[in-house]
């Protein structure tokens, strides 16, 4: 990390952070003040996402299907492939919370980045405490892309959309094991919705994580202190950390 001064913020982004066990430990003895940003997106889409984006680079991969289970007609999960592991967010975060407070850690909806970047944004600025300075005028919805693009970043006087590799057409999965890994997921998603209910800042979606119509319960307000001061993020998930 860069060497930051008072008035200034260092961002960090790495995908894998948010899953890796080591690192809620590593941040946290470089500074407990960090603050931690998860895009977060439905796990199932987001396994699709994963795997489309390998097989771009080894088109001989095993099916999804393969990857998915270990025994598919039993409806077992393989969970120890990378794409299924990452989705399982509660159990990242109960990692993530032996080091960090949940105040600390603000979740971004992968769908809502897309339907209303601005949005998002404006709930990102507020976490980490700055002036709302990225706003609706920055954003304009390409149809050619399908997703929103900035208007005109710092760095020059034209548009700028993500690249080809960010919102690829996903791999067709067929329905039967699309609903099987919902049923997987569906007590993770639970559980990982009802802790980040506990957030004021909260902004996941229940439809996207498919908790619509289950009975959540929502966890007592958290016991920690508000912070005053922050930092960090993770393939939807994606991880930013951000340090002062
Ligand atoms: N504005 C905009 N333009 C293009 N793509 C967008 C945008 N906002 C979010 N997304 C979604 O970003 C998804 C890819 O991001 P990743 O999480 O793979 O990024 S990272 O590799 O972890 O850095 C990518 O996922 P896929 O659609 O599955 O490819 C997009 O849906």
């Amino acid at each position: 990390m860069p060497r930051t001064l008072e008035s200034q913020i260092t961002m960090e982004k790495t995908p894998s952070y948010f899953v890796t066990k080591e690192t809620p430990h590593r941040i946290s003895a470089m500074s407990q003040e960090t603050k931690l940003i998860v895009v977060v997106r439905d796990p199932v889409t987001r396994a699709i996402s994963d795997y489309t984006q390998t097989l771009s680079k080894t088109p001989d991969l095993p099916s999804f299907q393969d990857l998915a289970f270990r025994n598919q007609t039993l409806g077992i999960v393989d969970m120890s492939w990378n794409a299924i592991r990452i989705g399982l967010y509660a159990l990242h975060l109960e990692n993530w919370l032996r080091y960090f407070p949940l105040t600390q850690i603000h979740f971004v909806s992968g769908e809502r980045l897309i339907t209303d970047p601005a949005g998002e944004l404006s709930r990102v600025q507020d976490f980490l405490g700055l002036k709302r300075i990225v706003t609706d005028k920055h954003f304009y919805f390409n149809r050619t892309k399908g997703f929103p693009c900035l208007k005109k970043p710092e760095s020059s006087g034209s548009p700028r959309c993500l690249g080809k590799s960010k919102g690829r057409t996903h791999v067709q999965i067929d329905r039967d094991a699309i609903e099987q890994l919902r049923d997987f997921y569906r007590p993770y998603n639970v559980k990982f919705y009802e802790m980040s209910l506990s957030l004021s800042q909260h902004s996941l979606n229940p439809q996207d994580f498919q908790v619509e119509g289950v009975h959540v319960v929502r966890p007592p307000p958290p016991r920690w202190p508000p912070c005053r001061h922050f930092s960090a993020a993770t393939h939807f998930s994606s991880f930013l950390s951000m340090h002062r």
